[in-house]
Formats: C-alpha cells, structure tokens, sequence
C-alpha cells in the first residue's frame, strides 16, 4: 500500500522537504488522523482540527526546534505532537505511561514549554527570546500561539505589555476563534470581532503596544499562512499575527457544535456522532450539582451572585446564567479578576458563589489572602474538580487545594463527603457566614440517585463518627470517604471511620475524644499530604500528646501524571484495593 505524506513525516525536517502543493494534502491526512484516534482514546477534538493548517506552515517555514515553538494551554497541540515525531505513539495519548495531552518539556525537544494552564505563551516565549538575545543568537525565533480566550487573561496583557518595549525576536500569534470552551466574552473579542470585520474605529491596539501587526489571516489558507509567516521572519521586534479559525475544522458535527466537541468523549469517526452513554439512572454529576442548586437558592435568594472564569460549561453555572443573566456573569479566563470581582461585590453585601476549577485557584491565590481572606469578606468559593482529575494529568490536578488554603486566617474550608452535602453546605452558606468559605468538590459523579431532597443546615467545623469499630480510626474528608467506607466493608474492618468534613475550622473536640479512644489514627484525603487533613491532625496530635501512632494518606510529594482517576489513586495508596489492604493488615 503506497504511504500517505503523513506516514513520511518523521520530523518537521521531512515536513520542510515537502513541495507547497502537498501540504494541503498533508493538512487532510493529519486531520483525519486526529479525529480517528481521539474518536475511540478521548480527548481534547476541537481546537487541534482548528489549527491543524497552522501547524503545518509553522513547522515548515520555522526551523523548529531552533525556534522555540509554544503552545498556550496547550490543548491543541495534537498535529504538532504527530508531526514531531510522536504519530506512533499518539494513541497513547492522556493514558497512564502513554504521551500527555499538552506539550511536555519531559516528553519532546519540539516541547519547548509545559502548559496546560493558559495564558503563559507570551511571558514563555519572550523569556526565551531574551535569553537568545543575550546569547547573541539573534537570528532564533521564537513563537506563541495563543487562543483568543487565552488572551484576555491578565498575564498574556502582563506579557505584551513587557514585550512592546524590547527588541525581542518574539512572534505572538493569535488563534482567533472566537470561542475558548464557551463563547468567549469581553471588551476584547467585540473589539476582535471589529477587527475581521474591518470596522474597528480604534488605533490597533497591538500596534500601539509596540507590535508591528499582521492579518487578519485566514488561518486554514495553507498558501496565505506560508507566505504571511515567511514575511514576518524577515520582520524584527516583536510581531503580532491575528489568524481566524474555526473551531473544530474539519469535522461538521464538531464546527456547529462547538463546546460538545471541545472534549467530546468517544464519537464515531465519520459521522462525528457521539457514542451514546449508557441511559440506566446515574447519581449526577457534581458540577451538575453545583448549577441546578445554586439556581434554587438564587430563586429563593435574591442577594446571590454566580461568577465563573471562562468555565460556564464545565462548573455547570450555565445554568444560572441562562435562569438570572443578569445575576451570574462569566468574566472570561480572568481567575485574579473572578476572585477580586467576587470580593468587591461581597463588600456590598452580594452573596457571592465564585465557582473556580481547584487547579485554576492557584492563579488567584494572593487575592484569595489579599482580597478575600484578610478582610474577612464572606465570599463562598466553589472549588470543582478538586482531588485527583484523571487524563488531564499533572497540570490539571486538584490536590494542592487543601494545603495551599489551610494557611490562610479566616477561611472555612469544607469538602462535601457526597453531592447532598455539597447541596447543603451550598444552603448554609448562603444564609450569610462570619467568613469566606471554600467547598471543594471532585470531578464526575456523586453517589445517590435521588439528591434533590429537602436543604439541611450543616453545622460549621463539626465532624461525625460514620461507623463505630475498635482500635483504629480512620479519619476522612471529602468524597474519598466512598474508597474509605468501600475497604472498609469489603475487608470487614473492625476500625472506626471518622468524616470531618471541615479542614478549617478543625473539629477538635472530636479529635480529642479519638485520641482518647484510639491506638491508631489513619487520615485519608485526596490532597497532598503535605499541609492538609494530615498534617493538622498531626500538628493537633503533637500538641496534645497523643500517644498512639499516625499514618498519613494522600497524594505523596511528587507530581501524579495522566491517567485514570482510580490509577491515579492506586499510585497515591488510596485506591479501594490499597486502603483495603491496609486495613486488612491492621485487622
Ligand atoms: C488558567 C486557566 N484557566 C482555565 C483553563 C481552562 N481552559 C482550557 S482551554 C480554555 C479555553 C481556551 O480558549 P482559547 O484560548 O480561545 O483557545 P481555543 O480552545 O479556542 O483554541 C479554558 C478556559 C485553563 N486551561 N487555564
Ligand atoms: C484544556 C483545559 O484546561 C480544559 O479543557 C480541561 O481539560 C477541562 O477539564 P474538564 O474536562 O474536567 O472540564
Ligand atoms: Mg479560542
């Protein structure tokens, strides 16, 4: 069977001995093998089919991996990754020990950044660029795709602001779909909009940053492309290229419906048809949670407010978007905006949910201390996705949460042991709190079918004892307790198992009745274990004397990459199978 032009390209270098009249070509087959592997392995779909013509003519008209190639967020770098000498192995892709599914300095030459997170291409590349310069290898380029979500982050405009006054070889390209998971929002993407349309009346704000501009492009015009990025090597200084794309190119279903096909799941190849899941009743999903309750309580409370940063659809707050628009806002991929917006509007009184993917906080962590915590504003952060978070891997895990917010004064920190508390913590916490309060929950799915009963008041920092055994305690928050309360019945362990439920403020009373009750303590949190559940109740244990023995489980100090969430929670000693085996030896 003769070979596609695909099966030829081992390195950009056999992409670059192509002739202009095969790429096009080339741009078909590597769609088309996109598509088939992520329709059966999973996978981030859309932006990788948008930028599939820009891949091409960046690796064949730049001398990568000379030129420092990066990619913000990184989500759509699967024809980058094929084209690098990775085709073979892609189907290993967001698998445990296969390839992961952002770029990885660890993994490729061609991966000269790790992202996963957004917005940090443009400080990257210049950083690079500088170095170069300061080498004296002026002649190095040095380039960032960035989305147009992406970039309306305060650190991308950190990063331009910077570069606008150098003479840096940095190249910033703007991958201009006009959507990022959602439709993108802001005073920005109605400006771009004007841009493509040719109406916009202001300078070119590019331009007045110091970028010497170029586009619009028509990003899936291979001869456009070629030509506009052969002109800008010649070009010095920092250049800006505004390329348009479609979202999802390539593939009807994945162009018209264009948040589904941002991570599709499994679909069929040709027709794009999602695999249909399984109809049997499912206890819902936690963010599903999440959106359908904070729309009752808002009906009921007047005062609440839903803010979200660029994640409507993964954090579920669609819901009261559509039901209050004018009470609950996406502020675009903003997380220092989202908290510091959430805290001004707590000062007036507003009951504020700000829903933030677990791993997303960290970009937000002095304004959670700054703006939130310090003065004490009553700000109810919904922490999603916290815990271990599967295929995503590395970048995108949940378990820092705990440790990172523990040290901070003022904070109540809870972690729902299933969905109906999440419900009610939800509820109490609307009712009006002294504090600010953080409620991190997991990515997926709850336990209960029937989870919309009547609210319950939770009371703040009181845990419970949830079965009575001998000798052992194993103390637990969050919905890991379902592994805990597994082992422990499959083994049939004698031990007793505790659900603190709060973080902050610790519930000492009960921890001393433990201590006095039990040889030994296991703690069990889907955290590091460095700084949460276990370090507190250590810290408490030393400072009471207690005299029986601790263990500590959690994720163990080192980073956990992709995988499935129970690999990911074999390899940290909390899968049901390692918690059983614990306990069984205990028994
Ligand atoms: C700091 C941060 N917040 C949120 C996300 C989640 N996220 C991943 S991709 C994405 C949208 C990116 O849109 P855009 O930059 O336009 O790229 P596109 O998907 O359109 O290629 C978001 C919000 C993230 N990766 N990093
Ligand atoms: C690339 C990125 O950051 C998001 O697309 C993320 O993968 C979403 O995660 P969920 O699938 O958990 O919503
Ligand atoms: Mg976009």
């Amino acid at each position: 069977m003769q070979k596609s032009i695909l099966d030829t390209i081992l390195s950009p270098a056999d992409l670059r001995a192509l002739t202009p009249e095969q790429l096009p070509v080339l741009a078909q087959e590597l769609r088309r093998f996109i598509i088939d592997i992520i329709a059966t392995k999973e996978g981030h779909l859309g932006a990788s089919l948008g930028v599939v013509e820009l891949t091409i003519a960046l690796h064949y008209i730049f001398n990568t991996p000379s030129d420092n190639l990066i990619w913000d967020v990184g989500h759509q770098a699967y024809g980058h990754k094929i084209l690098t000498g990775r085709k073979d192995i892609f189907h290993t892709n967001r698998q445990k020990g296969g390839i992961s599914g952002f770029p990885n300095r660890a993994e490729s030459i061609y991966d000269t950044f790790g992202t996963g997170h957004s917005s940090t291409s443009i400080s990257a590349a210049l950083g690079m660029a500088m170095a170069a310069g300061l080498k004296g290898a002026h002649n190095r380029h040095h380039i960032a795709v960035i989305g147009d979500a992406s970039i309306a982050s305060g650190m991308a405009f950190e990063g331009l602001n910077h570069a606008g006054v150098t003479d840096a070889n940095l190249l910033v390209i703007l991958n201009d779909n006009a959507i990022g998971i959602d439709p993108s929002v802001g005073a920005l993407k109605r400006y771009l909009t004007n841009v493509k349309k040719g109406t916009a009346r202001e300078e070119n704000i590019f331009e007045a940053l110091n970028f010497s501009y170029f586009g619009p492009v028509d990003g899936h015009d291979l001869n456009a492309l070629t030509e506009v990025l052969q002109e800008l090597k010649k070009t010095k200084g920092p250049k800006f290229l505004h390329v348009i794309t479609t979202k999802g190119k390539g593939l009807a279903l994945a162009e018209r419906e264009q948040i589904t096909y941002h991570a599709p799941g499994k679909f069929d190849a040709t027709t794009g048809i999602r695999v249909a899941k399984d109809s049997t009743p499912q206890p819902p999903k936690y963010q599903d949670v999440f959106g359908h309750t904070i729309v009752e309580l808002a009906t009921l409370n007047k005062k609440i407010i839903g803010i979200t940063p660029a994640m409507p659809t993964g954090s579920s707050l669609k819901y009261m978007i559509e039901a209050f628009p004018d009470r609950a806002f996406d502020v675009g991929l903003a997380e220092q905006h989202a908290v510091t917006l959430s805290a001004g509007l707590a000062t007036e009184g507003m009951v504020v949910f700000c829903n933030i993917y677990s791993t997303f906080l960290q970009r937000a962590y002095d304004q959670v201390i700054h703006d939130v915590a310090l003065q004490n504003l009553p700000v109810i952060f919904c922490l999603d996705r916290a815990g271990l978070v599967g295929q995503d891997g590395g970048t995108h895990q949940g378990v820092y949460d705990l440790a990172y917010l523990n040290c901070i004064p003022n904070l109540i920190i809870y972690a729902p042991s299933d969905e109906i508390a999440l419900r009610n913590i939800m509820y109490t916490a609307q009712q009006g709190l002294d504090h600010p309060i953080v409620i991190r929950y997991p990515r997926g799915r709850g336990v209960h079918i029937n989870w919309q009963l009547p609210f319950k008041e939770i009371t703040i920092g009181k845990g419970y004892n949830i079965i009575k055994g001998k000798k052992t305690a194993v103390v637990t928050l969050g919905s890991i307790i379902k592994n805990v309360l597994t082992a422990v019945n499959e083994v049939n362990a004698s031990c007793s198992v505790y659900d603190m439920g709060f973080l902050k403020p610790l519930d000492t009373a009960l921890l001393d009745t433990i201590f006095t009750t039990y040889d030994h303590i296991i703690t069990v949190e889907d955290g590091s274990k460095i700084g949460g559940l276990g370090s507190s109740v250590g810290d408490y244990a030393f400072a009471k004397a207690y005299k029986g023995s601790l263990t500590i489980l959690g994720i163990p100090d080192r980073f956990i990459e992709h995988a499935t969430v129970e690999q990911q929670y074999a390899e940290a000693g909390i899968s049901v199978a390692s918690l059983s085996l614990l306990l069984k030896n205990l028994a």
